[in-house]
């Protein structure tokens, strides 16, 4: 039986009546083939990469085993329609966190329309894209089995200025509950899920040195989807924090050019996690340095002015005005 996932956090929705990716319970992620360029460009990379043979084993974990392609009933009700069959990588999972991360302070390939490139400079500009070389494209953090995950709206996650950006990212690996009450994300889960030699820091540097070296494909508005368990986590168990590449619509043949947008936001990513690792309590220092509340909310970008996203948040976890500029800013 094929169903919406239901731990997708970012990118085009099966809902309402929308055309987006479904998942089985074999672990396998349907995603739809889109009727332009976009479809062929996705399936052309995934089929070069099984073939392939400069991609050293250990970088092509970092990808979702691919299964090829297959006609499904699409979930708009079109019909039969070709799917990429891929890993789901949220398969076994039962609360995960999840962070999609947008990398690339440029969207959009070479030899685009101007029109495309308009659209895509916009939202860099707009997000954090432009100053950081990466924004959070959507995310889904769990707080506990009673709250359920704290899971903003797509456009407000994009809008997040650059120190929501590190809010966000301290949150992530945070073990407090993040209700309106916590002054600030406590890292909790730093070292188990970004430190440690299988964490995610690890593997973010690990990808890095292929990066730095690799000159086959240029990843244009490529996501690293960021994933663990917390519950694992605060057992003291192995949280299976992992890192994957996703979304390959705009990949580009490198011909003997590093990716230095992709490199570029990728150490931008790196330098804030090990941030965290080694000075957890360092945004507490800038918070107050900045008065708190009132800078931290009057951000350039108005990602407050975009409550009415961030209060939507799919699961009714956020559920007043006050509780979620409190949970994006990290104050009460
Ligand atoms: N293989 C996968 N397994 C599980 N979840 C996935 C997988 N691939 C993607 N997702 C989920 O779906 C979301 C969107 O994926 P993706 O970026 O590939 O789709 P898209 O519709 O092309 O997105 P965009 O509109 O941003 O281009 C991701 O943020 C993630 O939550
Ligand atoms: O992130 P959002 O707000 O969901 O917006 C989508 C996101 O920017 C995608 O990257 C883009 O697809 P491309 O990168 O492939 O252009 C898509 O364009 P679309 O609506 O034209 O499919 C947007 O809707």
């Amino acid at each position: 039986m094929l169903k919406v996932p239901p731990h997708q956090v970012a990118g085009h929705e099966a809902v309402d009546g929308k055309l987006g990716p479904l998942v089985d319970e074999s672990g396998r992620f349907y995603k739809p083939l889109q009727d332009d360029e976009r479809g062929s460009n996705e399936v052309a990379f995934y089929s070069s990469l099984s073939t392939n043979s400069g991609i050293p084993e250990h970088i092509r974990r970092f990808f979702p085993t691919f299964y090829g392609t297959q006609l499904i009933e699409a979930s708009d009700g079109s019909g039969l329609k070709p799917h990429l069959v891929l890993e789901d990588l949220a398969r076994g999972q039962v609360n995960p966190s999840i962070m999609d991360v947008k990398i690339g302070s440029r969207t959009w390939a070479p030899e685009v329309s101007q029109k495309y490139v308009e659209k895509c400079l916009k939202k860099d500009r707009e997000s954090s894209s432009l100053p950081l070389g990466f924004r959070i494209s959507g995310l889904q953090i769990f707080r506990n089995k009673e709250l359920g995950f704290w899971k903003p709206g797509k456009k407000a996650a994009q809008k997040l200025s650059t120190e929501e950006v590190k809010l966000v990212l301290r949150r992530f690996v945070s073990s407090n509950t993040l209700n309106d009450l916590d002054l600030e994300p406590d890292c909790g889960l730093a070292s188990t899920v970004y430190g440690g030699s299988a964490g995610i820091l690890s593997q973010l540097l690990e990808l890095k040195a292929w990066f730095e070296d690799q000159t086959i494909y240029h990843f244009y508005a490529c996501s690293i989807l960021l994933v663990f368990e917390k519950e694992l986590a605060l057992e003291g168990r192995n949280p299976n924090a992992q890192i994957k590449l996703i979304d390959f619509a705009h990949v580009n043949e490198g011909r003997g050019v590093i990716d230095h947008n992709f490199l570029g936001g990728l150490c931008s990513l790196i330098k804030f996690v090990s941030e965290i690792l080694t000075a957890p309590n360092e945004y507490k220092t800038e918070v107050s340095a900045k008065d708190g509340q009132k800078n931290l909310i009057n951000t350039d970008n108005g990602v407050v002015a975009d409550q009415e996203n961030l209060i939507n948040s799919g699961n009714g976890v956020v559920a007043d005005q006050k509780n979620l500029t409190n949970a994006v800013n990290g104050v009460s």
